[in-house]
């Protein structure tokens, strides 16, 4: 659905994107994943055609981003970032007109959305005007027009941002849904973590312009971080013992082990070795970017999440 090779934008001296090969097929949800500034917008806006690339080739829907625009365009929908119905039209009318934009009869605009305000939830303000509609019901509303000619490939910039985690988490349940239902190819750009590891299977992760790594949230992890069992003894002679049975790094009463599938390993060890207490930390895709760039990607840096295994 999209193949690109050394996909290249400068602006100036700025190398917004920086020689890019990416390969999505269809019926894929990919998330592009990235702190601000990495050339997660460019990149889309060079595949939906909007800006020209400085070098390299990109092929979307098996047509040129540069020769064949127009070709391109018809087969895809995409929500910019704050894009933004027209505030005194009713949504309703708002798809459809923008359906007939896109050369559909009335009737077929009409049916299609119908069909989009259903399964986007959208039913009870369709007929209320735009400038009345809450962020998340306009983000969604966003999302009907991106999709009214039934593309075969939705890209959404950043489609929640701004919206808070109850309207996000309803918004990412909807795309998902849409996904499922129509099959459209999705990819979104967000730097919210949460997000990419919740909604996408398949996660490329993208730092000043280039992809540094680009898997599922899982292996993602699995590969870059690994889980963290820390067992806790009743004293750092225990400890000592046991780190020499099952390896492992002690400190103090505590003996920490690494292993890819952490909660397995502390249930076999909570058996062998009978410690005191068990945790077990999995890892985020926050710890995946701070290995692989030594950066967090959240400004707070609450980097782990432990989940706690009773012994
Ligand atoms: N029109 C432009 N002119 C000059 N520089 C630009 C332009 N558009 C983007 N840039 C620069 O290119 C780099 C990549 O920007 P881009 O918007 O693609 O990042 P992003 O990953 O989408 O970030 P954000 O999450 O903040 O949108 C940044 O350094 C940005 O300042």
């Amino acid at each position: 659905m999209i193949e690109t090779r050394e996909l290249t934008k400068h602006f100036k001296e700025v190398r917004a994107v920086d020689g890019v090969d990416l390969s999505v097929a269809r019926g894929e949800l990919v998330a592009l994943l990235g702190p601000n500034g990495a050339g997660k917008s460019t990149t889309l806006r060079m595949l939906t055609t909007l800006i020209p690339p400085t070098s390299g080739h990109a092929e979307v829907a098996g047509f040129d981003v540069v020769r064949q625009q127009r070709e391109v365009r018809l087969r895809i929908g995409y929500i910019g970032q704050g894009n933004g119905a027209g505030h005194s039209q009713r949504g309703r009318d708002e798809l459809i007109s923008q359906g007939r934009a896109y050369g559909m009869r009335v009737p077929a605009a009409r049916a299609r959305a119908d069909e989009l305000i259903a399964s986007l939830g959208l039913g009870e303000v369709a007929n209320r005007a735009v400038s009345t509609l809450s962020g998340g019901q306009r983000r969604r509303l966003d999302i009907a027009m991106g999709l009214i000619h039934a593309p075969e490939l939705l890209f959404l910039d950043e489609p929640s941002t701004g919206l808070d985690p109850q309207n996000r988490a309803n918004l990412q349940e909807h795309i998902v849904r849409l996904r499922a239902e129509h099959g459209t190819t999705i990819v979104l750009t967000t730097h919210y973590l949460e997000e990419a590891d919740s909604m996408a299977e398949r996660v490329v992760v993208i730092d000043h312009g280039r992809i540094i790594a680009d898997d599922t949230p899982q292996r993602l992890k699995a590969t870059h971080v690994g889980d963290r069992v820390i067992l806790g003894f009743a004293s750092a002679h225990e400890a000592g013992e046991a780190a020499r049975t099952a390896g492992g790094e002690q400190r103090g009463a505590e003996v920490r082990i690494t292993s890819d599938d952490g909660p397995r390993l502390a249930a076999r060890l909570a058996g062998s070795l009978a410690p005191v207490s068990i945790e077990v930390i999995r890892p985020t895709l926050d710890d995946v970017f701070l290995t692989l760039t030594g950066r967090s990607l959240r400004e707070d840096a609450t980097t782990l999440e432990p989940a706690l295994v009773e012994a």
